[in-house]
């Protein structure tokens, strides 16, 4: 009931065109109960009575009273689908909203296809549910209420008649309504995971392909498809077992009313014309009675979807900007990692870092995988906090910092390097839309990019396929470069920057990087030692979240320990990979 007032409260800036359609659908039930009302008048004192004369009159207002009802009709559905479109585009803006703002937290924790469906299957069965079901509710009580008080002021005996199937009605209802919740659920659970699993295999297509794995992706998709189609099935064998049930009982109303109604006649005791407008009424009366089960399966769909919007909408973001937070003006660059603890769930993987890395500063940063390289800088630019010390730059606690801030003062140009389906001026200039374009050919030059980039038939306004289909990888870690630089940011973090790539190209990007770190305090994370780590102010190496050796590449190989043995071993790797 909660998320019900929550939705409803959406509506609010939409008060009066829910009122107006509302007034639409009672002039549509006022027609649609007077029609009745007409034909008894036509057949009992016209056509009976033979007085033929008032007949047309008549016809003009049944035909009038069914013209206005279908303009009503027309309104009341016009103006529900306008504010439900509207409210349905506001809530999908503010999930979107959050989710742009929510933490890597919280993104570890959600699949892809989770979110993919919020921001579809959810919010369309909110939509029909505020379209239809939410007004059917209220035009539905209205019409059984006047029906079944027109059908007493008839005929007592045969209202009692038709409502004595309601109880049945009513307990196929409830039981329905019982049965469907949980295969709702279920059917939302396994479409998440159709649609992860989609979005999960077409993403991947290259490694799929590379590995010629197609027919077991084929299989493993089978399996959740075939666990989708199976819980679709429950719910129509749920439905199906229900419906003709409520059909029966509607249509058992009728038989009833019919055979007592027609003894009533011929005794004398209702005139046809009644018996008609009776029978009409109880169509009236009946046909929301059966749209109630279509009624219950909406309000379950729409409930499944309001607790999982809601729980989007009201998901804690971990990492929020402080209120009214620092802007960092002139940055020099000096970084402190003071004491800092940290773990995802309950291992630590960074356990007293204690860092201070000075302005301009070049610093390598070392070891063996999971020893917690990326975390450091994880908790640097804030994707996360740290568990427990702190982190400064130019001595300030990067949670006092505004995040907008602190994120444009860290270029870090990653692995993975991410190309958007746009422009190449559009993904370097992503940080900064309103770049000129001389920026972004500053930022593209200084990453050795702007070459290439001018023989592309549409220089900077190339369109790159989806994730940067159409550019070798050094020409998107080239884009990805640029793209850190448009800032000119202090600091620059290197992840891992060049380790995707062959040793011909590796080789030509450090060349460019040792230009761009110039005059930058850096962070190299890496497993190669490359130049770039061998010219280093200074390297660290890491092991199970501690620094176990800090140095120059020369005190490190004096020291003979675990840098200087990872340096024998890649020198023999490479001496080895060469041609005999
Ligand atoms: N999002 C996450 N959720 C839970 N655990 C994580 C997450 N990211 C990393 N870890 C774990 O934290 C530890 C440190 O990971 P981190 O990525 O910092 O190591 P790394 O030294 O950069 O590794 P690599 O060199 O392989 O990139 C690892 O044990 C890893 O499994």
């Amino acid at each position: 009931m909660d998320y019900l007032k929550r939705i409803l409260k959406y509506l609010d800036e939409y008060k009066f065109l829910v009122v107006l359609s509302l007034i639409f659908s009672l002039i549509s039930i006022f027609c649609n109960m007077t029609v009745p009302k007409v034909s008894k008048h036509i057949i009992d004192d016209v056509l009976i009575a033979k007085h033929f004369d008032e007949l047309s009159n008549l016809a003009v207002l049944v035909a009038g009273l069914v013209l206005i009802r279908a303009f009503c009709n027309y309104f009341q559905g016009y103006i529900f689908e306008y504010t439900s479109q509207k409210v349905i585009y506001l809530l999908r803006d503010q999930i979107y909203t959050k989710l742009q703002y929510q933490s890597f937290e919280y993104f570890d924790k959600a699949s892809t296809g989770a979110i993919m469906n919020r921001m579809v299957g959810d919010l369309e069965a909110i939509r029909v549910f505020l379209n239809q079901s939410f007004v059917q509710v209220i035009t539905i009580t209205i019409t059984i209420v006047s029906a079944l008080s027109i059908m007493f002021s008839m005929n007592v005996l045969l209202s009692v008649l038709t409502i004595s199937t309601a109880p049945l009605i009513y307990l196929n209802v409830r039981s329905l309504a019982k049965k469907l919740h949980p295969t709702f659920k279920s059917i939302r659970i396994a479409f998440e995971k159709l649609t992860s699993k989609v979005q999960e295999n077409i993403t991947g297509i290259r490694v799929v392909k590379a590995f010629g794995n197609e027919d077991f992706e084929k299989k493993s998709f089978e399996k959740v498809a075939y666990e989708f189609t199976e819980k679709n099935i429950e719910a129509a064998d749920i439905r199906s077992y229900h419906n003709p049930l409520a059909n029966f009982l509607n249509g058992l109303n009728s038989v009833i009313i019919l055979v007592v109604g027609g003894y009533l006649a011929i005794k004398g005791k209702l005139s046809i014309g009644t018996l008609f407008a009776f029978v009409s009424y109880v169509n009236i009366f009946s046909t929301p009675i059966g749209n109630i089960q279509n009624l219950v399966n909406q309000w379950q769909n729409a409930f499944a979807s309001l607790e999982k919007i809601f729980e989007v909408l009201d998901s804690d973001i971990a990492i929020k900007s402080p209120k009214n937070g620092i802007r960092l003006k002139d940055v020099k660059g000096d970084i402190k990692f003071i004491d800092v603890y940290f773990k995802y769930n309950q291992h630590y993987v960074l356990k007293g870092i204690n860092l201070h890395i000075k302005p301009g500063e070049v610093v390598a940063i070392l070891g063996s995988t999971g020893s917690g390289k990326s975390s450091l800088i994880n908790l640097l630019a804030r994707f996360y906090d740290c568990t427990k010390g702190s982190i400064l730059i130019d001595d300030i606690n990067v949670k006092d910092i505004r995040l907008c801030s602190l994120r444009k003062n860290i270029g870090i140009i990653m692995q993975e390097t991410f190309i958007f389906s746009d422009t190449i001026a559009a993904n370097i200039a992503f940080g900064k839309p309103d770049a000129t374009l001389d920026e972004i050919k500053w930022a593209a030059k200084l990453a050795q990019a702007d070459e290439f980039i001018e023989r592309l038939p549409q220089g900077y306004d190339t369109v790159v396929g989806e994730r940067g289909v159409g550019l070798s990888g050094g020409q998107k870690q080239r884009i990805a470069i640029a793209r850190a630089l448009i800032y000119n940011p202090k600091i620059l973090i290197l992840d891992d920057a060049t380790s995707s790539l062959d040793f011909e190209t590796e080789a030509e990007i450090q060349k460019t990087l040792q230009d761009v770190i110039k005059g930058r305090t850096t962070i190299i994370i890496t497993h190669r030692i490359s130049q770039l780590v061998v010219n280093a102010d200074r390297i660290i190496y890491m092991s199970d979240g501690r620094i176990v050796e800090e140095g120059t590449h020369e005190e490190l190989m004096k020291l003979k320990g675990r840098y200087y043995a990872a340096f024998k071993k890649q020198l023999l790797e490479r001496l080895n990979s060469l041609p005999a």
